[in-house]
């Protein structure tokens, strides 16, 4: 993300430059089986004689990136319902169960959606830089008009959905659990709504839930703020909290351990995430989609 790297085959019998595999360089390094830390170079052994030079700068000062938006063949444009999540990961890592869990999910769902001709317009975005601070959807709410911001009924946020050792958490739009001041944003009118729709679906698949406050550590942050004010909710499995015993007799796992073992750090590879947690999630959230594809009055009154 904010590293650029081009990979440069040595032939160190020859000394001859081999070839370039320009940017690829997450899988490539992958497949070779990178031994030292991340820095300035990277030297590998590969199997036939080849020596890998990799020359990484992370990169620190200004750069741009984008947001991704796609939205909905069908659908009155006047009411549109918004699903999110971030697209980048921390440096350290590639951010597997950190977010590539819920943009895997939110592009499947694209994908199964695209020829389902919906009442609303449907509305995906894969965000930029959340790891910076929220940037990406903090730009797109910034820059746009009060007009297009009034045509959105409703956002929903997946910002790690498939954690190791997770928890089926909902975000707690009513307050209910996480009063306001108690680390918890209120959630905009509407939002306790959504929290109750998650609620009962994982009720109709006799699945338990907890709630997670509006702590306004994802991208659904510049939805809730005040002037905004969109209704907003999610879903989430945890990040470096630590199961509590209560916790692990619901949902299994290990308790006095984290959700995520690996959260942020170079361990958050495909290896690290739960399949019956992005299971149990993404029908959840393709269950909302669909669900207010065709009417959010439950939301929108
Ligand atoms: N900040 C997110 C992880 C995160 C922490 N708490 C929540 C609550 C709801 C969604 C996500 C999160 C990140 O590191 O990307
Ligand atoms: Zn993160
Ligand atoms: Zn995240
Ligand atoms: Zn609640």
């Amino acid at each position: 993300d904010a590293g650029a790297a081009a990979v440069v085959i040595y032939n160190n019998t020859t000394g001859e430059l081999n070839g370039t595999l320009g940017n690829t360089f997450t899988r490539d390094i992958a497949a070779v089986g990178i031994t030292q830390a991340l820095g300035q170079e990277l030297v590998a052994q590969v199997p036939n004689g080849l020596t890998l030079r990799v020359q990484a700068d992370t990169f620190r000062g200004m750069a741009t990136t984008e947001n991704i938006l796609a939205e909905s063949r069908w659908g009155n444009p006047n009411n549109v319902v918004m699903a999110g999540a971030h697209l980048d990961s921390v440096a350290e890592g590639p951010g597997i169960s950190d977010n590539a869990s819920g943009t895997a999910a939110l592009l499947e769902i694209a994908e199964q959606m695209r020829l389902v001709p919906t009442k609303n317009k449907v509305r995906f975005a894969l965000w930029a830089a959340e790891e910076a601070s929220l940037v990406g959807s903090t730009h797109y709410i910034a820059n746009l008009p009060q007009a297009e911001r009034d045509k959105i009924a409703l956002y929903l946020n997946f910002d790690m959905i498939g954690s190791p050792n997770y928890v089926r958490f909902v975000y707690d739009g009513d307050n209910s659990a996480f009063p306001p001041g108690t680390g918890s944003a209120p959630g905009p009118a509407g939002s306790g709504a959504i929290e109750k729709l998650f609620h009962d679906y994982f009720k109709s698949q006799r699945l338990d839930s907890a709630e997670t406050p509006f702590s306004g550590r994802s991208d659904y942050g510049p939805f809730i703020a005040a002037g905004v004010d969109i209704p907003s909710g999610g879903l989430f499995t945890g990040a470096e909290g630590v199961k509590t015993a209560e916790e692990a007799a619901a949902y299994g796992g290990t308790a006095g351990q984290p959700y995520d073992p690996c959260y942020h750090q170079a361990c958050d590879t495909i290896d690290n995430v739960s399949r019956a947690a992005i299971d149990e999630m993404s029908d959840a959230v393709a269950h909302a989609i669909i669900t207010y594809a065709f009417d959010t009055r439950s939301v929108t009154g």
